[in-house]
């Protein structure tokens, strides 16, 4: 990937960052360049993240892949929440096409869509690919427990056609054991939202036909870029800008692809920025939004509301060819020069230099066509961005504290056991206005 933080100088936006800040911002990334290398090189914590690019075994996936699929699957049914999906659905929503398997995420519990979702599917050529690092999320497993009685009550049988990915231990493992189901680990120091280049993120991927080995070169190819200054490493670059603007007053990011097929990547970077920067009252609000369609919706707030916002641009250099077809009316005719894709580069870049001139922030991230090399970069990229502005300030980045408060609380409330965030559930404070 490329990244173009020009329209985030203070000569040009408001907040911005000036020449001289960056150079001295500079001097930072070098030193949190070494804690990363450093990190990575242990294989600590989080870091070894960064290492799954040359980590990751795509044979034991494929050959895991293998046992329970064939020439007529139809469907994979991933069950999994946060880290346990999103980097799956990134890479299927981005590369699936018609001829694909369908890739659904079960990562609600809503029950009518669960069942309006289950109702429509062929079980007898559906792949269920169950993904907990923990193996105790609820909604994962009560989610599994009610496909799974679906499976059977259809006489289908889910031991034939179940996958697991999870940690070492815990009740996940232990069932994939019992049945003897084809599993794979959740690989040692890699929270769940890095996960996307290891097994977490690829099964789904496999089943549906992706190359899986190009993934991971293209975000090998992102790691040769880690050096120890933003102006060499776009990762860095994006870091590093992203939280000095933050520092300056852009305190939301809204994350904005110019691609239908990367919408899901922006709830994948919402997950990412949110769980590792929200921490120690610091951490930019991240914000989904895609290109065209929220300049209908959200541009006007990004161009005049208040001055608190990062707009981060993900631009597509190639798309397909999709010509626009001439009219005969007069005030259309321009369109009828131009294909869909010159209309969504001209839109882009209307857009862009909308915000720009007025003194808004904005950064363009390119890649050059939406396929795996290039997701594997992206994603890969992003990665190191966060883990660059975890560094920088000086937050865990890997940890997530402050969602444990409501799992106990949820699970105190079904009888899960004694928890004191469950009892402060009922001391709720009410100012009720009812119809
Ligand atoms: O993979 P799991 O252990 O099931 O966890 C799934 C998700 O749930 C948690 O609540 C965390 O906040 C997420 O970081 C994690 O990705």
């Amino acid at each position: 990937m490329n990244v173009d933080i020009g329209n985030a100088l203070s000569a040009v936006a408001a907040p911005g960052i000036s020449r001289a800040a960056l150079e001295r911002l500079d001097e930072q990334v070098a030193d949190a360049h070494e804690r990363i290398d450093a990190g990575m090189e242990a294989g600590e914590h989080g870091y070894a993240a960064l290492n799954l690019p040359n980590r990751t075994d795509t044979d034991e996936i494929r050959v895991a892949v293998d046992r329970v699929t064939g020439p007529d699957t139809s469907a994979i049914l991933t069950v999994g929440i946060g880290g346990s999906a999103l980097g799956a659905a990134t890479i299927t929503d981005a590369l699936n096409d018609a001829d694909d398997p369908e890739a659904i995420y079960l990562d609600n519990v809503d029950p009518d869509w669960l069942s309006a979702t289950l109702d429509r599917l062929d079980l007898e050529t559906t792949v269920l690919n169950v993904v907990s690092r923990s193996g105790t999320t609820a909604e994962t497993l009560a989610n599994f427990l009610v496909v799974r009685e679906t499976f059977e009550e259809a006489g289908v049988d889910w031991t034939e056609r179940t996958i697991v990915t999870t940690g070492d231990d815990g009740p996940l493992r232990e069932l994939a054991e019992r049945h003897n189901l084809p599993s794979l680990a959740v690989p040692d120091g890699v929270p769940g939202r890095f996960s996307a280049l290891s097994a977490v993120g690829l099964v789904a991927a496999a089943v549906c036909g992706h190359d899986l080995d190009a993934l991971l070169r293209g975000a090998a190819a992102e790691a040769e870029t880690l050096t120890g200054s933003l102006f060499e490493c776009p990762a860095y670059a994006y870091g590093a800008t992203t939280y000095a603007l933050d520092a300056r007053g852009a305190r939301t990011n809204a994350m904005m692809p110019y691609a239908e097929s990367l919408e899901t990547y922006a709830e994948w970077f919402a997950q990412l920025w949110a769980e590792s920067l929200g921490k120690d009252d610091l951490g930019q609000t991240p914000v989904r939004a895609l290109g065209v369609t929220d300049q209908h919706s959200q541009l006007q707030l990004y161009r005049a509301g208040p001055r608190d916002k990062l707009v981060t641009f993900v631009t597509v250099q190639e798309t397909a060819a999709r010509p626009i077809p001439d009219t005969d009316v007069d005030d259309l005719a321009y369109l009828g020069d131009a294909s869909l894709g010159d209309l969504l580069d001209a839109e882009f870049e209307a857009t862009e230099a909308s915000l720009a001139a007025a003194g808004r922030p904005n950064v363009r991230i390119e890649i050059d066509r939406v396929d795996e090399f290039e997701l594997g970069g992206l994603l890969y990229g992003m990665e190191a961005a966060c883990v660059l502005a975890g560094e920088l300030y000086g937050v865990n980045t890997f940890e997530q504290p402050a969602v444990e408060w409501a799992k106990k609380a949820t699970r105190g409330l079904l009888g899960g056991g004694e928890f004191a965030e469950a009892e402060a559930v009922a001391e709720k404070t009410e100012l009720r206005v009812e119809r």
